[in-house]
């Protein structure tokens, strides 16, 4: 199968329980809950994304024939050496896309795959961080993983409806946007008073890496 990428670029994941750590970022083209456009976000099914995923026109964005060609190109952007490989596959929304082949390519050449996603498909076997972040009003359908990193906050989400879940890890992630100081100090205000949840700031948005 071919795959769709925006772009892919090297730097540390800046979200999350693996934050701070060396990465290749794939971000793939396309998502099932909006259609990326502006004029599209007031009715999308989610319509707060902080991310332009439309098109192939990023920093080492393209369209790639096969896994072979995309699992290579992401070993070429890795900026390490043959241990610690690491890839975030993200997007968009990945698992539109992510299939064994591509797995099983990303393994062979050394990687641990971590995935993002919407929880709305489920993620196929042999990912070994899979992230998921829900979106109000959409189907949770991927409800196991190592991190459940909730946006907050979302009129119609409680953190304590998913708080029984087999996640390892539960992180409550303010909403970026006009709004982000408000969201902050009311992520902090939850997490104290709720302790399995702690804290996702985006800490590449605040030291101005991508
Ligand atoms: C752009 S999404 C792509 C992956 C997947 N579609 C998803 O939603 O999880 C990557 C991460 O950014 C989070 N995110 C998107 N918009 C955000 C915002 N305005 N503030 C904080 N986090 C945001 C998502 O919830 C997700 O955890
Ligand atoms: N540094 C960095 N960390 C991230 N973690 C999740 C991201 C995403 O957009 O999926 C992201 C991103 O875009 N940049
Ligand atoms: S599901 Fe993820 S990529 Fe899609 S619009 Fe929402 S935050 Fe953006
Ligand atoms: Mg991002």
């Amino acid at each position: 199968m071919a795959y769709a990428v925006k772009e892919m670029f090297a730097t540390l994941q800046g979200e999350g329980a693996q934050a701070g750590r060396a990465s290749v970022f794939c971000r793939f083209t396309g998502c099932n809950l909006w259609s990326g456009r502006e004029q599209d976000r007031a009715e999308a099914a989610c319509r707060f994304c902080d991310t332009d995923f439309i098109g192939m026109d990023g920093e080492g964005g393209g369209r790639f024939a096969d896994a072979t060609a995309l699992a290579d190109a992401i070993l070429a952007c890795w900026p390490g050496g043959s241990t610690r490989r690491f890839v975030v596959f993200t997007g968009g929304e990945p698992l539109l896309q992510i299939d064994d082949l591509l797995l099983a390519a990303m393994h062979a050449r050394g990687f641990e795959i971590a995935v993002e996603t919407n929880g709305t498909l489920a993620a196929p076997a042999g990912i070994d961080w899979v992230c998921v972040s829900p979106k109000a009003g959409n189907p949770m359908v991927q409800r196991t993983g190592a991190e459940l990193k909730l946006v907050f906050p979302q009129t119609d989400i409680d953190p304590e409806s998913l708080a029984g879940l087999a996640f390892d890890h539960f992180f409550l992630q303010p909403m970026d946007g006009l709004a982000r100081a408000a969201n902050t100090e009311a992520a902090v205000a939850y997490c104290l008073a709720h302790p399995q949840w702690r804290l996702s700031v985006q800490t590449h948005k605040m030291i101005g890496i991508p």
